[in-house]
């Protein structure tokens, strides 16, 4: 048994029905404890591409690291994801943020196939501004709390992370 936590994205095709897609099986299986609501987010890193939904869920269950890495590439293969352009546009992107053992410690992995915890997630607002805004207290193990690492970033990149739902 372990608790994990997962960031999703899609900037390609209908990228609310792929996030959506995705929370749903997660709550199907019986191992989602928590989602946050639909960011809408510019695009981070090198690539030039269409802005992305981003949300961010927590999840539980009788699976280890590898175990919600696997899970997390077949949602990406159900959204029909293509592997592409590094840090490029896709239908679905599912990365592991962090994942705590039933012990309470995390994970720690310099794996390139599984680098726990991500080693971006700390300098992406697209992570944090959905993670904080779901459990106020979270902590990325070895950085700190999110909250401290959100007021770390510049805050127009914070500030340019929006709550979708409230644009429809
Ligand atoms: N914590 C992690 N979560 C997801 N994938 C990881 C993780 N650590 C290493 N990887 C590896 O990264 C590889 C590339 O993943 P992917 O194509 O999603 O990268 P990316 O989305 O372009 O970049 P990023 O991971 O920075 O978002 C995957 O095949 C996976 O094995
Ligand atoms: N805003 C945002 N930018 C990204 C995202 C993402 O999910 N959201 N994923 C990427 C893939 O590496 C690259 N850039």
């Amino acid at each position: 048994m372990s608790r994990a936590v997962l960031s999703l994205g899609a900037n390609l095709g209908d990228r609310a029905a792929a996030l959506r897609g995705a929370i749903t099986a997660l709550r199907d299986e019986g191992v989602l404890v928590a989602r946050s609501t639909l960011y809408e987010t510019p695009p981070w890193g090198p690539v030039e591409q269409p802005p992305y939904l981003n949300a961010v869920v927590v999840v539980r269950g009788d699976r280890d690291a590898a175990g919600w890495l696997t899970r997390a590439h077949e949602l990406e293969q159900a959204a029909g994801r293509t592997r592409g352009v590094r840090f490029g546009p896709r239908t679905l992107d599912v990365d592991v943020v962090t994942v705590t053992g039933d012990d309470g410690r995390p994970v720690l992995s310099e794996e390139p196939a599984l680098t726990l915890p991500h080693p971006r997630a700390h300098e992406r607002a697209f992570v944090l501004v959905p993670w904080a805004a779901l459990d106020p207290g979270a902590v990325l193990p070895g950085r700190g709390a999110v909250r401290d690492l959100l007021a770390a970033l510049p805050p127009e990149d914070v500030a340019a992370v929006v709550r979708w739902e409230h644009l429809q």
